[in-house]
C-alpha cells in the first residue's frame, strides 16, 4: 500500500466527523464520548490545520483518505527551551492492520524533524493498545515507561505508555 501525508482538504473534515462519531470509528482506546467538531472547522478556516504549535495532515493510502496524524507542542521545562511534539493518529477502520499506521507515523517523525527544530517527538497510548504500541516500535519509537492511571475513559482510569523518537 502506498502511504503518504498531505494537507487536510475541506472534504476530509466530514470523514473525520464520521470516524469520530462512535467507538467503531475511533477505536476502543480513543472513544471519549461525543465531542464537538466546530473547533476543528474553525481552525481549518483559519490556518488549514497547520499552525505553529499544532497541526494535522491527512493520511492517504493508495490515493484514498485513510486517516489523519496530529501533533501539538508540549514542554518538559520552560517552553522556549524544553518544548517537544506529541503526536496522535487515527487510521480509518477499513484501512487498519495493513501497515498504514506504521508508515504514517514514520513519515510524520521525518517531517517534523525536517521542518521544525524539535529534538524530541513523543507519543502516548493506552497500555492495552497493542496495535499502536507495535506500530510505534516498527516506526522507530522507543518505549520509555508507564504513566499510571493517567487517562479517564469509559468509566475508569487507564495506564498509558510513553514512547519517543529523538533527532537522529
Ligand atoms: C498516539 C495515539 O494516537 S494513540 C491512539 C492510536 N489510535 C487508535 O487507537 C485509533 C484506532 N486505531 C488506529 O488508528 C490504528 O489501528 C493504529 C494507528 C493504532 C495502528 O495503525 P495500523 O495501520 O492499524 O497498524 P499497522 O498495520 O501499521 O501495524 C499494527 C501492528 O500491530 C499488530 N497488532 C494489531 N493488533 C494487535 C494486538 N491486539 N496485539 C498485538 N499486536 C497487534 C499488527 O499485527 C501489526 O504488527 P505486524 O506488522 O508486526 O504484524
Amino acid at each position: 500500500m502506498e502511504v503518504s501525508l498531505r494537507p487536510v482538504r475541506m472534504m476530509d473534515l466530514d470523514l473525520f466527523d464520521r470516524e469520530r462519531a462512535n467507538p467503531e470509528g475511533t477505536g476502543e482506546f480513543q472513544w471519549f464520548g461525543h465531542r464537538p467538531s466546530h473547533g476543528l472547522r474553525r481552525e481549518f478556516a483559519e490556518n488549514g490545520l497547520l499552525g505553529h504549535d499544532s497541526g494535522r495532515l491527512t493520511i492517504e493510502a493508495d490515493g484514498q483518505p485513510a486517516g489523519y496524524v496530529t501533533w501539538w507542542m508540549n514542554s518538559w521545562g520552560p517552553d522556549a527551551t524544553s518544548w517537544c511534539w506529541t503526536i496522535g493518529i487515527c487510521v480509518f477502520a477499513d484501512f487498519r492492520g495493513k501497515g498504514a499506521g506504521t508508515e504514517a507515523q514514520r513519515q510524520l517523525v521525518a517531517y517534523l524533524f525536517a521542518h521544525t527544530r524539535a529534538e524530541r517527538v513523543q507519543c502516548f497510548t493506552d497500555a492495552g493498545n497493542f496495535a499502536e504500541q507495535r506500530a510505534l516500535e516498527k516506526a522507530g519509537f522507543t518505549r520509555e515507561g508507564t504513566l499510571r492511571r493517567a487517562q479517564w475513559r469509559g468509566g475508569r482510569w487507564h495506564d498509558q505508555v510513553l514512547f519517543s523518537a529523538v533527532r537522529p
